[in-house]
């Protein structure tokens, strides 16, 4: 397979991703790509991407290639291109806060992507809005969002051995102001962690700040390592809504509720199922104008 480098999307800890285009179809995709030597957290990203072909709710990777690129051997899995960017785009988009009617819709999609990446015995361990990609689609003929899992960089996988728990526990698994307290306290990192993460990107969409505001790094730390508090629920949120977080805050991990249960609740189980006006359009198209530096590539 040939392809054009059309663009660079940006750089994360493990690889660089890419716009691509293929010279035979003409399909975009996106390429993160990696020096093949440092490329075992990309292959193992591969690896869980490949365990949810056609999942609506996880991007969907089409598969893995090596390069050479300045003699440089290069490590490359193709992903389905999110052209709208990252939930963190789609916020700012909004003006930072998000409709609850939508915020209940998206919800409920990070949900059945959670469900399914929890029922094969996966945890995502750093769901974030960076690392949640946004994609255009169309419901009755109207414009609308799906909101698509990706990153599976820290990904914790079925009967990966953490006996030596004591040895990690000061090796955090996630970024700071998504942890769960169980997972600075014990790393005690279980399916429970994702939906901790999960409330705290519900606030950030309600509120357009992050769940634990202002805090400083120390301040964070001593909160999650103390483990007796939540985030703060929004006041002004309907009353389903904090039920829901409430239930996404359990302190007790084990008590917390699972993606399954809380599907059940009515703040997702009733979400409005009409699709979210956007002008996704306009959104495209300024993706596509700044289109540079095409780098041909073969392997
Ligand atoms: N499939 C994709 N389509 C479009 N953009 C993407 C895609 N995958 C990643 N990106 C963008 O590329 C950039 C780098 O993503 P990547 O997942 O490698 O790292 P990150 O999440 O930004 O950082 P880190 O790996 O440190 O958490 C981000 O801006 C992300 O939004």
């Amino acid at each position: 397979m040939k392809w054009l480098r059309l663009k660079n999307l940006g750089q994360g800890s493990y690889g660089t991703v890419y716009l691509a285009i293929s010279t035979f179809t003409n399909e975009l995709f996106a390429v993160k790509n990696a020096n093949l030597e440092d490329s075992s957290t990309l292959q193992k990203e591969r690896r869980i991407f490949e365990r949810f072909p056609g999942t609506d709710e996880v991007v969907e990777c089409y598969g893995y290639c090596v390069s050479k690129e300045g003699g440089v051997l290069k490590y490359n899995i193709l992903l389905e291109y999110a052209p709208m960017g990252s939930l963190l785009n789609l916020m700012r988009d909004c003006g930072g806060r998000i409709l609850e009617s939508h915020v209940r819709k998206y919800t409920k999609m990070l949900l059945k992507g959670l469900s399914c990446i929890h029922s094969s015995g996966h945890v995502h361990c750093d769901l974030k809005p960076a690392n949640i990609l946004v994609f255009p689609r169309q419901v009755d003929g109207l414009s609308d969002i799906q909101l698509k899992i990706a990153d599976f960089g820290l990904a914790k996988e079925p009967g990966e051995d953490d006996s030596d728990k004591l040895f990690h526990m000061y090796q955090y698994r996630g970024t700071p102001c998504y942890m769960s307290p169980e997972s600075v306290q014990f790393a005690e990192i279980t399916p429970a962690l994702d939906i901790w993460s999960l409330g705290c990107i519900v606030i950030e969409m309600i509120t357009g700040r992050v769940a634990w505001g202002n805090l400083d790094s120390k301040e964070l730390f001593n909160k999650l390592v103390y483990g007796n508090e939540s985030p703060k629920i929004p006041e002004y949120m309907s009353e389903s809504g904090k039920d829901f977080l409430r239930r996404c805050f359990e302190l007790d991990h084990r008590e917390r509720w699972t993606a399954d249960t809380l599907l059940t609740r009515p703040f997702v189980d009733d979400a409005p199922l009409q699709p979210v006006e956007t002008n996704t359009e306009e959104l495209l198209s300024s993706c596509f104008a700044c289109v540079v530096n095409s780098v041909l590539c073969e392997n």
